[in-house]
């Protein structure tokens, strides 16, 4: 599976603690990052990220970007409800994209355990089917 993993950078240590909580698992995916994120999972668990650019610089429309080519399987977005971000359309389009495309989505600390879970037990088989297929076909 593809996995995103993004954070502002209040919730940094957050998922850098998911991130190292759950490598084991982590570990049989590929994954992606926003920039400051992708670094610090990377420094701090030595997992191998593909990173994008930091995300107000264009990282969340880039990960955004796969999501359309329904490329992504999951996103981790561990969000800051409390501060403003100069990048916030960018952050409300890569949420919506992953209505559109019915990708799985975790925002806070709680339900990434939950998703990341779910992952290891088999419960995204499904995305096997519907990976890389235009989004009209993704209603049986
Ligand atoms: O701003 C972000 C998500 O909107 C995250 O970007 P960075 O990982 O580069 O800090």
């Amino acid at each position: 599976m593809n996995i995103a993993l993004i954070a502002h950078d209040k919730k940094k240590d957050d998922i850098v603690k998911i991130a190292e909580a759950y490598k084991l698992i982590l570990s049989k995916h590929d994954l992606y990052a926003t920039g400051t994120t992708g670094k610090r999972i990377m420094d701090e668990t030595g997992l191998d990220i593909h990173r994008f650019k930091s995300g107000p610089l264009g990282g969340d429309q880039q990960i955004g970007a796969y999501i359309s080519d329904n490329k992504m399987d999951l996103v981790i977005f561990i969000r800051d409800p409390l501060t403003s971000q100069a990048h916030e359309p960018d952050i409300s389009a890569l949420l919506r994209l992953c209505d559109v495309y019915e990708i799985p989505l975790a925002t806070n600390m709680g339900s990434a355990e939950v998703l990341l879970r779910g992952l290891d037990a088999g419960f995204y088989s499904w995305r096997d089917m519907t990976r890389g297929t235009d989004r009209d076909a993704l209603h049986f």
